[in-house]
């Protein structure tokens, strides 16, 4: 089996609610975003899928986000906080989308979100 990441970043301003500390405060991070696809077969170019191919299409995904309010975005709204869980949950559904319509060999199992070198969240499937 191999596996494949990619990776890519954005920058953006949110607040949690219930959270009893400064996070409930207007403030920003600059997220770094990892994507991991798996599959067992390579083609004749002797990949599973072409980096190229998923940093565009993570790029895609996470540039929607970039210089953005989270809060304000549909995907997480007034209840759903922009949580780096929310948020990997987030991009994993768009990107699996992305991917499924061009129909490369691999699967997607797993988005990373870092929100700090020190603290990140995983979603994953599979
Ligand atoms: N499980 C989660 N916990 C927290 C999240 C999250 O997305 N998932 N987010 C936050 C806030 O976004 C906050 O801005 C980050 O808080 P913190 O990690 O404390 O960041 P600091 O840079 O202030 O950390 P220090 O290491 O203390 O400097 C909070 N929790
Ligand atoms: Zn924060």
């Amino acid at each position: 089996m191999f596996e494949l990441r990619v990776r890519s970043s954005f920058a953006a301003a949110h607040r949690l609610h219930e959270y009893p500390d400064q996070c409930r405060r207007l403030h920003g991070h600059n997220w770094e975003v990892e994507a991991v696809v798996v599959g067992p077969e390579l083609n004749a170019a002797g990949m599973l899928v072409d980096f190229a191919l998923l940093k565009n299409e993570l790029r895609q995904v996470v540039g929607a986000l970039d210089h953005c309010y989270l809060n304000e975005l549909a995907a997480f709204g007034p209840e759903k906080n922009p949580t780096a869980e929310n948020i990997a949950r987030h991009i994993f559904t768009e990107l699996k989308a992305r991917l499924a319509g061009i129909g490369p060999a691999g699967v997607l199992t797993a988005v990373t979100v870092w929100e700090s070198p020190a603290a990140a969240a995983t979603y994953r499937e599979g």
